[in-house]
C-alpha cells in the first residue's frame, strides 16, 4: 500500500492544479484518474474541444471576414466533421501531453484506475483490467467533475440524440438541430450549428435565456442568431424526444412537435459522486451529486477537500484551477490571498462571444445604485472597422458618485480578451478617469474603454451642468 501526502481524484483542471499546488511545497502527492487519458472534461470533451471547433468553424465558414469580403465569401463551402475534428484532436493532443509533463516534472504520481473511498483515508483504485491498488493519504482532494445530466425518457444514442459529451463523435454535420437547454453549452453549440448552416431550434423552460448577463447583450446575440436562422422557443418545456427511421420528434409540453436530424441535450450536469463511495469517507451528496465545502474548499470531513465542477457553481475551468491550488494550499498550511467573487468574470464563447465582470444594470437598479452608463460600438473603433465587426460593444458601468467601475460588459470579437482590463481596473478600485487619462494603442479594442469612459463622463458632467444651471436658476428667483 502506497502512503500519500495528498491524493487527488481526478485530473481535470481542478485536480491538476491542487496536485501540482501541493507538489511544489514539497509535499508528496498523487492524481487517480479512471479515463486513459488526463485532463478530464475540459481537455477531452468540454472547454477545450468545444472552443477549437469554434475556432475551426470560423475559420472554415469565414463567417469574421463576411462584412469586409461579402456575405457569399467561404473559405470552403461543404464543411465536414473530418474538417472539424482534425483541428480539435491537434490541441486536444497536444494540450494532453502538456498536463501530463506538468505532472510527471513536478513528481505528480499518476495513477489510472477508478477510485473509490474504503475509509477516509483509504483508497481503492481499479485499474481497467481490474487489478487492484490501495493508497492511504494524510489529506485527500475530490475533484471527479460532472457529467451531462440525463432525463431518464430521452433515448441518447450518441449519433441523433446526444448530449455534449457525445456531440463531438457526430459524423455528418446535420441539416438541422434541436438544441434543449439554452444554458451557455446549449447556446455555444447552437452558435457553431448555426455558423455552419444547420437550421437549430432552442428550446428553453425559463422565459429567456443567459439571464444572469447584461440584457442588452443578450438581446443583441439573440437577434444574431435569430439572422442565422435560429428559431427560440422559451418558456417551453420538453417532454420526450422520439428516435424514427427518418429522424428525431421533440415533443414538447405544450403539445408542439419539432422535427430534426438530431437533437442535443445541454439542460445541465451532475456530480459524479456516486461511484466514488463517499459514504464511506463519511460524505453525503446532495440530490445532483455535488458536495458542500466551506470557503476553503473543506468538506464536513475535515482532512477532505472538493474542487472543481463537483461543488457546482460557476463549474468553469477557471475557477476549479484556482479552487484546487486554494485547496492544496490551505491543506498544508500555505498562506493564499482573498478571493474577490466580485471580480470573477465570465465568458461565453457563443457567435458572437460575450464577456462580463461585476454587475449588470439590472442588478443595480435593484439595489438603488446610481450609476451611469457609457459605450463605445465596434463600428466607431479603426480596429472594429480593420476587422469587419461592426457590431459589437463595450459597455461600462460608473458609479455617480464614485465614479468607480461597477461593471464591464463586452460583445463581439475578443470580448473574453477585453474584459481583463477592466476586471483589472476594479480589482485596483481605479475610476472612469483613469480609463479617460489612459493613452491606449491604436487602432486597438482597446481603445474602447477610452472611447466608453469619455461617453459615461460626458453623460455625467451632462447632470452635473443641468444642476449647476438649476442651482444659477434658483438664486436668480431667489434674488429677483
Ligand atoms: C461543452 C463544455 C464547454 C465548456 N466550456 C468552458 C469554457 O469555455 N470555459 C470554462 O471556464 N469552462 C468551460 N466548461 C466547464 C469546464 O470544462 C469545467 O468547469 C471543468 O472541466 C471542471 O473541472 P474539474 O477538474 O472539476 O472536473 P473535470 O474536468 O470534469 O475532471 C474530472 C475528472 O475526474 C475523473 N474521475 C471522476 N470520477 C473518478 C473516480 N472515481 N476515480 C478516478 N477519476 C475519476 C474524470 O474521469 C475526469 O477526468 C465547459 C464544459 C463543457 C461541458
Ligand atoms: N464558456 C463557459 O464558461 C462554459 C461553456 C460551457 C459550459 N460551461 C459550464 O457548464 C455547466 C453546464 O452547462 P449547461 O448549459 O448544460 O447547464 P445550465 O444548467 O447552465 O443550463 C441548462 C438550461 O437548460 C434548461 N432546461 C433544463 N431542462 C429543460 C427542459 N426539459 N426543457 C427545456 N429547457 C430545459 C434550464 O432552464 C437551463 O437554462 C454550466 O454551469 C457552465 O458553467 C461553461
Amino acid at each position: 500500500m502506497d502512503h500519500y501526502d495528498l491524493v487527488v481524484i481526478g485530473s481535470g483542471p481542478a485536480g491538476q492544479k491542487a496536485a501540482i499546488a501541493a507538489a511544489k511545497l514539497g509535499k508528496r502527492a498523487a492524481v487517480v484518474e479512471r479515463r486513459d487519458m488526463v485532463g478530464g472534461v475540459c481537455i477531452n470533451t468540454g472547454t477545450i474541444p468545444s472552443k477549437t471547433m469554434r475556432e475551426a468553424v470560423l475559420y472554415l465558414t469565414g463567417l469574421n471576414q463576411r462584412e469586409l469580403y461579402g456575405q457569399s465569401y467561404r473559405l470552403k463551402n461543404e464543411i465536414t466533421v473530418a474538417d472539424l475534428s482534425a483541428r480539435t484532436m491537434h490541441v486536444v493532443g497536444k494540450e494532453i501531453d502538456v498536463i501530463q509533463n506538468q505532472l510527471s516534472r513536478n513528481r505528480v504520481n499518476l495513477i489510472l484506475g477508478s477510485a473509490t473511498f474504503v475509509s477516509p483515508h483509504e483508497i481503492d483504485v481499479e485499474g481497467a483490467s481490474g487489478d487492484l491498488k490501495k493508497v492511504t493519504a494524510d489529506k485527500v482532494v475530490i475533484a471527479v467533475g460532472t457529467r451531462p445530466a440525463r432525463p431518464s425518457g430521452v433515448d441518447f444514442d450518441g449519433a441523433t440524440i446526444v448530449d455534449s459529451d457525445q456531440i463531438l463523435g457526430m459524423d455528418h454535420v446535420p441539416p438541422s438541430m434541436v438544441v434543449v437547454g439554452a444554458g451557455v453549452i446549449g447556446i455555444e453549440y447552437a452558435s457553431m450549428f448555426a455558423a455552419l448552416g444547420t437550421k437549430v431550434t432552442v428550446i428553453e423552460k425559463r422565459p429567456s435565456m443567459l439571464d444572469f448577463c447584461d440584457r442588452e447583450i443578450i438581446e443583441a446575440l439573440q437577434y444574431q442568431l435569430r439572422e442565422r436562422g435560429v428559431t427560440f422557443r422559451f418558456g417551453e418545456s420538453v417532454l420526450s424526444v422520439e428516435r424514427h427511421p427518418s429522424g428525431t420528434l421533440t415533443v414538447l409540453e405544450s403539445g408542439k412537435k419539432i422535427p430534426a436530424d438530431t437533437v442535443l441535450y445541454s439542460a445541465g450536469r451532475q456530480g459524479v459522486t456516486d461511484e466514488l463511495k463517499v459514504d464511506a469517507a463519511g460524505l453525503t451528496p446532495d440530490s445532483r451529486g455535488r458536495l458542500t465545502v466551506d470557503a476553503d474548499c473543506r468538506t464536513e470531513v475535515g482532512h477532505i477537500y472538493a474542487v472543481g465542477d463537483v461543488i457546482g457553481f460557476p463549474a468553469l475551468a477557471a475557477t476549479s484551477m484556482e479552487q484546487g491550488r486554494r485547496a492544496a494550499y490551505h491543506a498544508f498550511g500555505e498562506p493564499v490571498g482573498q478571493t474577490r467573487a466580485e471580480l470573477q468574470p465570465i465568458g461565453i464563447y457563443s457567435i458572437p462571444e460575450i464577456s462580463y465582470v461585476g454587475r449588470t444594470e439590472d442588478e443595480l437598479t435593484k439595489d438603488n445604485v446610481p450609476f451611469e452608463v457609457g459605450i463605445a460600438r465596434y463600428r466607431e473603433l479603426a480596429r472594429g472597422a480593420i476587422m469587419g465587426d461592426s457590431f459589437g460593444m463595450l459597455k461600462l458601468l460608473v458609479h455617480a458618485d464614485r465614479r468607480t467601475l461597477l461593471g464591464v460588459h463586452a460583445f463581439g470579437s475578443n470580448a473574453t480578451e477585453l474584459v481583463h482590463i477592466g476586471q483589472t481596473v476594479m480589482g485596483c478600485d481605479g475610476t472612469v478617469d483613469y480609463l479617460v487619462d489612459s493613452v491606449f494603442n491604436y487602432p486597438t479594442l482597446a481603445e474602447g474603454y477610452k472611447v466608453a469612459a469619455l461617453d459615461a463622463v460626458n453623460k455625467m458632467r451632462a447632470i452635473e451642468r443641468v444642476r449647476a444651471e438649476g442651482h444659477s436658476g434658483d438664486l436668480d428667483l431667489d434674488v429677483g
